[in-house]
């Protein structure tokens, strides 16, 4: 049976990069991506966002919606420090094992927990089942119309404390308009807009950042 695109990609790192170097296998997938088969990861130049944010925060307990290869969860851990930790949430189960193996081949493991299932069935189990007091950072990339009603879920399970941050991709495509009117319209979340381009194309697109004022 032919391979899926997501298993070419996981395929090609493992034949190229460098087994425990996260940047090797960022760098790989990014090369991949943007020379043979274009695939949804946040890529690298909305990528060095993210990590601008990360480094910003610092967080002990991070999550992340919508894993996919584990371009992002690799992007994330490598930057985590020691004791903090990042659970990624994904809905389809063979991505969830592309990313997996991924996460592993990176080196990045110890720092990542792989949940799968849908976002709105596991952000509630993540204060008992996970052991989660407060999230420092959330990462919303998963489907668009979920990062309004998450952010809402993340607020009545009592999930986000003053200061956690919420950074969110895709806002111009393929959009999260209900997304940008809650948020931007909330006394409760301060906003920041990040213009970049879509990942491997020259098509605009912008994250959002939310910080939470409690
Ligand atoms: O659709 C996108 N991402 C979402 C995947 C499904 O996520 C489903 N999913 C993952 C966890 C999870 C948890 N609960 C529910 C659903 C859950 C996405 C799409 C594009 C894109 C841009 C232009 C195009 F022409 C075509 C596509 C770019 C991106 O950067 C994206 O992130
Ligand atoms: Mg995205």
């Amino acid at each position: 049976m032919n391979q899926s695109k997501e298993q070419r990609i996981l395929n090609f790192v493992l034949q190229n990069a460098v087994r425990g170097d996260p940047c090797s296998v960022m760098d790989t997938i990014d090369k991949y991506c943007s020379q043979k088969e274009w695939a949804m990861n946040v890529g690298n130049e909305k990528g060095l966002i993210l990590d601008k944010t990360v480094e910003e925060v610092n967080p002990s307990v991070a999550l992340e919606l919508g894993t996919y290869c584990g371009y992002s969860a690799v992007r994330i851990a490598r930057l985590l420090k020691a004791g903090a930790r990042l659970l990624t949430v994904e809905f389809n189960p063979e991505f969830a094992a592309i990313a997996k193996q991924m996460i592993e081949f990176a080196g990045v493991q110890d720092k990542v927990k792989l949940l799968e299932g849908p976002s709105e069935e596991i952000i509630p189990q993540l204060k008992k089942k996970y052991e989660v007091d407060t999230l420092d950072f959330v990462f919303l990339d998963h489907w668009k119309d979920r990062y309004a009603p998450d952010t809402i879920l993340l607020q009545e399970c009592n999930l986000l404390r003053k200061g956690s941050v919420l950074l969110a991709d895709n806002i111009i495509v393929p959009g999260a308009p209900e997304f940008l009117k809650y948020i931007r319209n909330n006394p409760r979340f301060q906003c920041t807009n990040y213009p970049s381009h879509l990942e491997y194309m020259k098509v605009e697109d912008a994250m959002e950042k939310a910080v939470f004022l409690g």
